[in-house]
C-alpha cells in the first residue's frame, strides 16, 4: 500500500499534517457525506450563518429538508460553479480596487468555500486585491472598512494574560500564525493596529495558493502603539492611542506571546513574523529561530523568490550567479535577507567561503553606498555588506562605478530608479535585470513601462507588486512577479506536513530551487523568469516537498514515518474548496 495511504489508515497521521481531522472532514471525497460541525451540528438559521458551511443557494432539495432550512432560502438550487459565475459579475461591476476587496472579504465572512473556490480559480485576477496592491489600501483605510473584525489582537493591555487571550480564539488546532506588529506595513509604514490586513491576507494565501485549512490559519496583530500621527489623531483610529512601546516592555510582550504560542498549539506551530520594521524584525528572528518554528517572510521568504527568479534567470543571461554583480537600492530586512541568501547560494554551489562571496554584492541606502568607511556607524545587518570602496551619495553615482548586471529595489520608495539609473545600467548590460520589488504599487522603484522603454526593451524585469504585459516597438513583454507569495504558502505548507520544528536556510533554497525549476522552455520564450500564477497551487506543492524533503534530510521533521512520496503526500494534503453533501 502507498505508505500515503497507509499512514492514513493507521490514524496517527492526519490530513494538514499534524492536526487531527476529528470529523473526518478533510478525509472524506467530495461525494462522501460528512456532518456540518460547529460546536454542536449546524443546522437551519445557524448553519446559513456559519461561513464554513455555508452553501447559501448550493444547498440541495435533500438538504434543505434534512438541516430546517426549508422556507429560509428562496426555491432556486444553484451549483458552485454557478454562483462563481455569478459573484465574478459581481465583483468585476466594481470599478475601485477596495470596493472589490471589501466584497472579497464580505464573501469570505458569508461563505469560506466560495470565497477560496474564487480565489483559487481566478487567481491573476484576485490576487492584486485580496493582497497588494489593494491590500496596503485597506491598511491605510481599515478601520472604516471593517464591520465585523478579523483575526486576534494583542495589546499592551493584555500583557498578562496572553494565554487567556489565545484560547478565546474559537479554533484549537492552528497550525500556521501570521503576526504582525503593524511598524513597516509593505512600504507604507508604521499603520500600527491597521495592518491587520496583512496577516488575514497572507493567510488566504496559505489556503488559496498553498493549501493549509483556513481553520488551522490565525492572523494576530501585535499592539503595541504607533508612531503615526495621523492615526493617533484619528478618532475612529482602531489600536492602542499611545506611541510605540520599545525595549524592555516591547520584547517581554513578544516573549509571553511566543511562550504562549507553544504553550497553547505545540512545538510545531509556525510564526511568521510579518512587516516588522527591522529594527525589531532581525533581533526577534535571531532569538526566536533556534526555540520556535519561525521564519521572517521579508527577509527569508523575499530572498528565497528572488534567488529564485535570479537562477531561472540565467537560462536567459547564460553564465552563472558568481557571474554576475548585484546592487540593490535599500539595506533592510528584504535588501540583506536577499543579499545573504545570494551569497550563500553562490558559496554552496562554489565552495567558495561565504565572506568572499558576498564581494560582488553591494548596497545602497537612505545615507549611500555601503562602505568600510562607515562600519562604526552602521547597524548589524548592514556591517556584512561594507566593503573597501570610496564612498558614495547616490544609486546613479554607484550604478556607473560598480557597473552591476542586477538591480534589486527594495528601499519601499517609488521611483526610485530614474531614467538616468536604467540607461546607466542599460549602457553596461545588454540584458540587465531589473527587479523593482518595493510594495504597493505606488511605492515601485520604477513601473514596467519604464524598464522596458528605458532600456529600448532589453530588460528583464519583475515587481513586487503586478504590472500589466505591455508592448514595446511590436514585442509584448510579460514582467514577472517577484513577490514572496510564490514562497511562504509552499514552504510553511512543506515545514506543517513534514511537523518540521524549525526552519533552516537550506530549506529557503530548497523552496527558492523547487520554484526556479517550475519554469520551463515556454516561459523562457516569453522571457518570464518566474512561472504564472495560474500554476501556483502545484508550484507550492513542489515546493513543500522540497521544503519537506530538506525537513526530513536535517532531522528536523517530526512526522514519521516520512512518506515514501512527498509530493502525492503534499498533494493529499492541500484543502479544496469544492462544496461537501450533508448527511
Ligand atoms: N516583493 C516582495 O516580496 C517584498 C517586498 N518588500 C518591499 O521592500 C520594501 C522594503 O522593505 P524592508 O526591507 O522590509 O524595509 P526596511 O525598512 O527594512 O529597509 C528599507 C531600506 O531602504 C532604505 N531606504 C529608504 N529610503 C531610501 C532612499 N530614498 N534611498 C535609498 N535607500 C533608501 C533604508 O535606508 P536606511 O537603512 O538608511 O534607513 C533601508 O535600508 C517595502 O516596500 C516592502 O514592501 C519587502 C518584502 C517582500
Ligand atoms: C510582500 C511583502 O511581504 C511586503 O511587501 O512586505
Ligand atoms: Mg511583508
Amino acid at each position: 500500500m502507498d505508505s500515503t495511504l497507509e499512514s492514513m489508515k493507521d490514524g496517527e497521521s492526519t490530513v494538514g499534517g499534524g492536526v487531527e481531522d476529528v470529523y473526518g472532514e478533510d478525509r472524506a471525497t467530495e461525494d462522501q457525506l460528512v456532518t456540518p460541525w460547529t460546536t454542536s451540528v449546524a443546522s437551519g438559521y445557524t448553519l446559513m450563518r456559519d461561513p464554513r458551511h455555508n452553501k447559501g443557494l448550493a444547498f440541495t432539495e435533500r438538504e434543505r429538508d434534512s438541516h430546517y432550512l426549508r422556507g429560509l432560502l428562496p426555491p432556486a438550487i444553484s451549483t458552485q460553479e454557478l454562483q462563481e459565475k455569478k459573484l465574478m459579475q459581481s465583483i468585476r461591476n466594481y470599478e475601485v480596487p477596495l470596493h472589490k476587496y471589501v466584497a472579497m472579504m464580505e464573501l469570505e465572512e458569508r461563505n469560506e468555500r466560495l470565497f477560496y473556490k474564487l480565489l483559487i480559480d481566478h487567481v491573476e485576477e484576485l490576487l492584486p486585491i485580496v493582497y497588494t496592491p489593494t491590500v496596503g489600501e485597506a491598511c491605510q483605510k481599515y478601520g472604516s472598512i471593517f464591520k465585523r473584525p478579523q483575526g486576534l489582537y494583542i495589546s499592551l493591555k493584555e500583557k498578562g494574560k496572553i494565554l487567556e487571550v489565545l484560547r478565546n480564539w474559537p479554533e484549537r488546532s492552528i497550525q500556521v500564525i501570521v503576526v504582525t506588529d503593524g511598524e513597516r506595513i509593505l512600504g507604507l509604514g508604521d499603520l500600527g493596529c491597521q495592518g491587520m490586513g496583512i496577516p488575514v491576507g497572507k493567510l488566504a494565501l496559505y489556503t488559496a495558493l498553498g493549501g493549509v485549512r483556513p481553520s488551522a490559519c490565525l492572523p494576530i496583530t501585535i499592539d503595541v502603539g504607533t508612531n503615526n500621527q495621523k492615526l493617533l489623531d484619528d478618532e475612529f483610529y482602531i489600536g492602542l492611542k499611545q506611541r510605540r512601546t520599545t525595549g524592555k516592555e516591547y520584547y517581554e510582550l513578544l516573549e509571553e506571546f511566543m511562550s504562549a504560542v507553544k504553550q497553547n498549539y505545540g512545538e510545531k506551530v509556525l510564526v511568521q513574523f510579518e512587516d516588522f520594521a527591522n529594527h525589531n524584525a532581525f533581533e526577534l528572528l535571531a532569538k526566536y529561530k533556534t526555540s520556535h518554528l519561525v521564519f521572517n517572510d521579508d527577509i527569508q521568504g523575499t530572498a528565497s523568490v528572488v534567488l529564485a527568479g535570479l537562477v531561472a534567470s540565467l537560462k536567459l543571461l547564460g553564465g552563472s550567479l558568481a557571474d554576475h554583480t548585484f546592487l540593490f537600492l535599500g539595506a533592510g530586512e528584504a535588501g540583506t535577507g536577499i543579499a545573504e541568501l545570494i551569497a550563500l547560494e553562490i558559496s554552496t554551489k562554489t565552495n567558495v567561503p561565504v565572506e568572499e562571496t558576498r564581494k560582488k554584492i553591494f548596497l545602497v541606502d537612505s545615507k549611500g553606498l555601503i562602505v568600510s568607511s562607515r562600519k562604526e556607524s552602521l547597524q548589524h545587518f548592514k556591517q556584512p555588506w561594507a566593503h573597501d570602496h570610496e564612498p558614495l551619495t547616490t544609486l546613479l553615482e554607484a550604478v556607473k562605478a560598480i557597473k552591476p548586471s542586477v538591480l534589486i529595489g527594495t528601499s519601499g520608495v517609488g521611483q526610485t530608479f530614474t531614467k538616468e539609473v536604467i540607461e546607466a545600467l542599460a549602457a553596461v548590460n545588454e540584458r540587465p535585470l531589473i527587479m523593482a520589488l518595493s510594495n504597493p504599487t505606488s511605492q515601485a522603484e520604477c513601473t514596467a513601462e519604464q524598464a522596458y522603454t528605458w532600456t529600448e526593451g532589453r530588460a528583464i524585469f519583475s515587481s513586487g507588486s503586478p504590472f500589466d504585459p505591455y508592448e514595446y516597438n511590436g514585442k509584448l513583454f510579460i514582467p514577472g512577479q517577484a513577490n514572496n507569495a510564490y514562497i511562504f504558502p509552499g514552504l510553511g505548507f512543506g515545514l506543517v506536513i513534514s511537523g518540521a520544528i524549525r526552519v533552516h536556510d537550506e530549506m529557503l533554497l530548497a523552496a527558492s530551487e523547487a520554484l526556479a525549476n517550475q519554469v520551463t522552455q515556454e516561459h523562457y520564450d516569453k522571457g518570464m523568469i518566474y512561472p504564472p500564477l495560474t500554476g501556483i497551487r502545484n508550484i507550492s506543492a513542489n515546493i513543500a516537498a522540497k521544503v519537506a524533503e530538506k525537513a526530513y534530510d536535517l532531522g528536523l521533521a517530526t512526522r514519521l514515518p516520512r512518506p515514501a512520496n512527498l509530493l502525492k503526500f503534499a498533494e493529499s494534503c492541500m484543502y479544496t474548496p469544492n462544496y461537501r453533501t450533508y448527511r
